[in-house]
């Protein structure tokens, strides 16, 4: 059997063997109802006097629950749907095309691969394929992207340009809540980008498997544009859906700006599960550091009422540290970083 789950997802009436989780681990609710607490931001009122309140309103739902959505964020419509069109046809291609970007090779700027925690943490397969794209410096890693389906450098270039700017944008909305000086992520601290693509097939019985694991995200921010039901979040005990609003971008806090910011902003333990009738594709931007950067509680936030509870480590180490940790355990990687 093929490793790419979309190579023979539609041919099987079963689960195989490999792909079924143990029984704790099994999504006991594939279709959680998703929470309308979590708050869906209208961007194009921070040019006026709704200002302060917006940004007061990303600042405790980034507490609350670590995400929010955004809406009238910039990013033309016709561009999302075009890059998930995109998407959606790379995975429809013929198994022996995707085949040729196939790599486990982790150092690859660009590889197409399947279950990316096996066999180290959780031993189970995920129902996903995805495809990780480096993308700093573009004009280089983009000479590593495939050029089919026709297009493809072009939109996906453009596209993560784009949802580099409105990260920049969003991490100045929170410098303002913390209190920090504008432009204070804009240089190293987001350095990186990594551009994941997600793609879960149907599956014959989606209370046996996960699409992703439940994980923290390591970096700073993560982007997502979902166009179909299957992100949960846990949040207060339990697993709760996010609503998918395919002009939205959904935001999320890495474990890193949960350091920079003291714990005021919190990374969320999340979720993909997967359904019965449609493939569902997410496409996740996540804005880093540069591998030296130092992450540590700002330092014009550092006073005697406000200690470092997390001590100071560079991002590369951390990033071993989370990778060692990553396996579907709710004890988030910063927990041995705690002072
Ligand atoms: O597919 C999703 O909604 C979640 C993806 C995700 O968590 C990730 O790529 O880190
Ligand atoms: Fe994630």
């Amino acid at each position: 059997m093929s490793t790419l789950v979309s190579s023979w997802a539609k041919k099987v009436q079963a689960v195989p063997a490999s792909y079924i989780q143990p029984k704790e681990k099994r999504p006991e609710d594939t279709a959680a109802p998703v929470c309308k607490d979590i708050p869906v931001v209208d961007l194009a009122r921070v040019e006026g006097h709704d200002r302060y309140e917006v940004v007061q309103t990303i600042m405790k739902a980034s507490q609350d629950f670590g995400i929010f959505q955004v809406i009238n964020h910039g990013i033309p419509g016709e561009l999302m749907n075009d890059t998930m069109s995109l998407f959606k046809e790379f995975f429809d291609m013929e198994a022996e095309e995707k085949a040729v970007y196939y790599s486990e090779d982790k150092t690859k700027s660009f590889r197409l691969y399947a279950n990316p925690y096996s066999p180290k943490a959780s031993k189970v397969d995920s129902w996903r394929d995805t495809l990780h794209h480096s993308c700093h410096p573009l004009e280089e890693k983009i000479q590593s992207w495939p050029e089919k389906p026709a297009r493809y450098r072009e939109v996906v270039g453009t596209y993560v340009l784009e949802v580099k700017n409105l990260s920049l944008r969003i991490l100045d909305l929170i410098c303002e809540g913390l209190g920090i000086e504008l432009g204070y992520f804009g240089d190293e601290l987001s350095k990186t980008q990594q551009f994941v693509v997600n793609h879960y097939p149907p599956c014959p019985d989606p209370s046996l498997v996960l699409g992703i694991n439940g994980h923290y995200d390591s970096q700073i921010l993560t982007l997502l544009q979902q166009e179909a039901y299957g992100l949960q979040i846990f949040n207060d005990g339990k697993w709760v859906g996010v609503e998918p609003l395919p002009d939205a971008f959904l935001i999320g806090i890495n474990d890193q700006l949960e350091i920079i910011s003291n714990g005021k902003l919190k990374s969320t333990f999340h979720r993909a599960v997967t359904n019965t009738s449609i493939a569902r594709t997410s496409l996740a931007s996540s804005i880093g550091p540069s591998w030296e950067s130092i992450i540590e509680l700002a330092k014009a936030l550092v006073s005697e009422s406000n200690p470092k509870l997390f001590k100071p480590i560079s991002s590369k180490d951390y990033f071993d540290i989370y990778m060692a940790a990553a396996g579907g355990s709710k004890v988030s990687a910063l927990e041995t970083l705690k002072l």
